[in-house]
């Protein structure tokens, strides 16, 4: 650790007349901080007290909408709030180690500064702000903490050297708690004023260098200021952020969500936003983010868990999810939407108003497409019930008779056998039960046919085959699930007087036997359970597939892996939304690039765009990216390449798998387990899944045993990348997923091939 300045002032008392010990230095430095955060929390716990009678009277979140600054009541309004979240973030701290300080950075400001000059004011003449996760002020209304978030933080992470904006010193405060630990500064001009000490290696270095937990942590303390412009960047059209493996576009595009609740929280908050990821585990990755920001209202939802009632994350064979990801798919959707219910009747035949009628097949089929033509389908039942009575009408050639037509027609509209077949008929359908109609390869090679060739709609329907025998969808199949549910419409409760009806008749049969506790139709909630576990069909249609929720912003991250169909399903929900995109090509599972980006643009509509690029990977150390990237552009010449900017000394590591698979890679682990303090995962092709599993188990949960595909996004201390080549053998964007594996580690890397 380097102390560049110190002076008498800044000594403890009684200090002896000589240098000071660094330590000492920072243990001053220190207490000094604290003596503030102190007063911080001191003032929280009596805005505490008030916000809670705020709270009853129901007028905190009447009065937000403007910065912290404002010095009127709306700022009260808002600083009521921050005391209000600061309270529910504490109790979250409880259970939060991860939680750093709520306080966590401090400005010294010359507004006078002129950088060329190099000295910098003395202490009378300098603003001291400090910089914090929600603003707080004193009884006088002075700030104490700045809100990260409000304009007057900015200075923070926007000042350079080049252009300090008035910055001698920028000081990064590490707490847990409310304990300040460790303090570490940067100096923005080239000398430090005699007052003004100067410790640490640059906040940065040091956060990146700690160890991985099993959760992302926020970066506020350190956003660069190449990433704090796209955080605050204007919230309109589509915000795109690209960069190579480790940028922090992940991370950037989190604390931009809190931003934007911020800056516009009237828009954000009750119009909600969505953020999208690849994965359950990417979502568990990155759930703390933003509570830890002070957020709590955005709807985190992985690819496999955005439609309700449906979460998976099985993952279909790459040539399976080709088909299923593919706009061609929707056609085989369309004409099975349209189609008959399997099994539904092929004809009508009744005695109506004292005549017979017959209705074949064709005619059935004839009134089936022109109403759904313009309904759909679980919305038209009435307007189906109508157009066959017209039909059945016709069908009688009784020309001219307006009066028995009428009464035909009136007959017709509650006759029990035509309700009877309505009900067999045009029965309300589950998007999910046309998906398994498709089990039927016949069904689908009728309903696909010129979009699908044979083989494609074998494996299809082989697909669905799996679904039911397991129970369980894939993720790719929720894309389709939504999209069926845009054609057929919200499926309608049965009217109520029915379901009274049998109600009250079960209620007299059990009551002959002596019943006296009665259970409603739906049965109890154990029996349902009891009910869909044994049954497959009973899991893969249990819940309700309701109308999608729409957004007024929706982030999308790992953008590149989205197919076709997937973007259309996000579009649903962004349909007046505006965006930000996370991606990196080169990292891309999903292939024909072309045909995603034609779907993302009509998600995207005509909005303005505006593009930010990340270069700098913090993630992986150098000697681990460089590996890395030697890999990708070998197949991939214009992979983005981003600059790695930490180095260990230590080279990936290098070894042979042998005929003992399991062997070879647990005496990888136990040393990258001795040289690591945090987590450990062991990235493996399917071939070795079954056989590695039990590694997972080892050394008290920090080692985790993973496919290519589900470490998206995730990070962890040190890896064992197992079989590379396999791994792009199996994947569907082949080197590029093996790319995202071998930018995992921060720290260590061992391959073994
Ligand atoms: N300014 C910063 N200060 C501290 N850490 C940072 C900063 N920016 C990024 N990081 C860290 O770098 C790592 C990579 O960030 P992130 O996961 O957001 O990258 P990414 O670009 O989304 O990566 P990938 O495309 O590989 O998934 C994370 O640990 C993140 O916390």
């Amino acid at each position: 650790m380097a102390v560049s300045s110190s002076s008498a002032q800044t000594r403890p008392a009684g200090t002896p007349d000589h240098e000071p010990a660094v330590t000492d230095v920072v243990a001053q430095q220190i207490a000094v901080e604290q003596a503030h955060v102190d007063r911080v929390f001191a003032e929280l716990e009596k805005a505490g007290v008030r916000a809670d009678s705020v709270k009853a009277e129901g007028l905190a979140r009447t009065q937000f909408g403007r910065s912290v600054e404002t010095g009127d009541a709306e700022g009260a309004g808002l600083f009521e709030r921050d005391a209000l979240m600061f309270h529910a973030a504490r109790r979250r701290s409880m259970l939060d180690t991860q939680y750093e300080g709520l306080v966590f950075g401090r400005l010294d400001i010359d507004h006078d500064l002129k950088p060329d000059l190099g000295r910098a004011a003395t202490s009378a003449d300098r603003e001291v702000r400090y910089i914090g996760r929600l603003g707080v002020r004193d009884d006088d209304y002075e700030p104490l903490v700045i809100d990260w978030r409000a304009p007057a933080a900015s200075p923070f992470y926007r000042a350079t050297p080049v252009e300090p904006m008035g910055v001698i010193r920028r000081r990064v405060l590490r707490s847990k708690g409310a304990r300040v630990i460790g303090v570490e500064d940067d100096l923005m001009v080239p000398e430090a004023p005699d007052d003004l000490v100067v410790v640490g290696d640059g906040a940065l270095m040091a956060a990146l260098t700690r160890s991985r937990g099993e959760r992302m942590r926020d970066i506020v303390a350190t956003i660069q200021a190449h990433q704090d412009e796209a955080i605050r960047a204007s919230a309109r059209g589509v915000t795109e952020i690209t960069g190579g493996p480790g940028t922090g576009k992940t991370v950037v595009a989190l604390h931009r969500a809190a931003y934007l609740l911020y800056s516009e929280r009237r828009r954000f908050e009750s119009g909600g936003i969505l953020v999208v990821g690849p994965s359950g585990a990417y979502t568990a990755y990155i759930e703390r983010v933003l509570p830890s920001l002070g957020e709590e209202s955005v709807t985190l939802r992985a690819l496999g868990d955005v439609v309700d009632a449906v979460d998976t994350e099985r993952l279909d064979s790459p040539e399976v999810a080709r088909i299923k990801g593919s706009t061609r798919i929707r056609t085989l959707l369309a004409n099975a939407a349209r189609g008959r219910v399997p099994e539904g009747p092929t004809e009508f035949r009744a005695f109506v108003a004292g005549r017979a009628v017959r209705l074949e097949a064709r005619v059935l089929d004839r009134i089936r497409s022109q109403v759904l033509r313009q309904h759909q389908r679980n919305l038209a039942a009435a307007a189906a019930q109508a157009a066959l009575g017209e039909a059945a009408w016709s069908s009688l050639g009784i020309t001219g008779d307006r009066d028995a037509k009428a009464e035909f027609l009136d007959r017709w509209e509650d006759h029990l056998d035509v309700e009877a077949f309505m009900a067999a008929w045009w029965p309300q359908v589950d998007p999910r039960e046309v998906l398994l109609w498709l089990a039927d390869p016949d069904l689908v090679r009728r309903h696909a046919r010129g979009s699908l060739d044979d083989r494609e709609a074998e494996l299809l329907a082989a697909s669905y085959a799996t679904a039911l025998e397991t129970g369980t969808w894939s993720v790719a199949d929720i894309a389709l699930i939504d999209d069926l549910a845009a054609r057929l419409g919200p499926v309608q409760d049965a009217p109520k007087e029915e379901r009274g009806f049998y109600e009250i008749e079960e209620l007299d049969d059990l009551s002959q036997y002596g019943v006296t506790e009665v259970q409603p139709v739906s049965g109890s909630r154990e029996t349902r359970a009891e009910v869909v576990a044994e049954d497959p069909r009973g899991r893969l249609l249990a819940g309700r597939v309701g109308k999608p929720d729409e957004y007024a912003h929706v982030l999308v991250d790992e953008a590149q892996d989205l197919s076709p169909m997937q973007w259309r399903m996000i579009g649903r929900r962004g349909r007046h939304a505006s965006w930000t995109v996370v991606g990196d090509a080169a990292q891309a599972s999903w292939t024909d690039l072309e045909e995603a980006a034609a779907a993302r643009d009509e998600a995207f509509g005509t909005q303005a765009r505006q593009r930010f690029h990340m270069d700098t990977n913090y993630r992986n150390a150098r000697e681990i990216f460089d590996y890395a990237a030697d890999v990708v552009r070998r197949q991939v010449p214009d992979a983005d390449i981003p600059n790695a900017v930490r180095e260990t000394g230590h080279e990936v590591v290098e070894g042979a798998l042998g005929p003992d698979a399991a062997g070879s890679v647990s005496r990888s682990l136990e040393e990258l387990l001795e040289q690591v303090a945090g987590s450990v995962a062991v990235v493996t092709p399917q071939r070795y899944a079954a056989e590695l599993a039990p590694l997972a188990s080892s050394d008290g949960g920090r080692v985790q045993v993973v496919d290519p595909m589900s470490t998206k996004g995730l990070e962890y201390d040190a890896v064992v990348v197992v079989d590379p080549h396999e791994i792009t053998r199996e994947s569907p964007g082949g080197v590029r997923v093996l790319y995202v594996a071998l930018t995992r580690a921060a720290h260590r890397m061992t391959v073994l091939s």
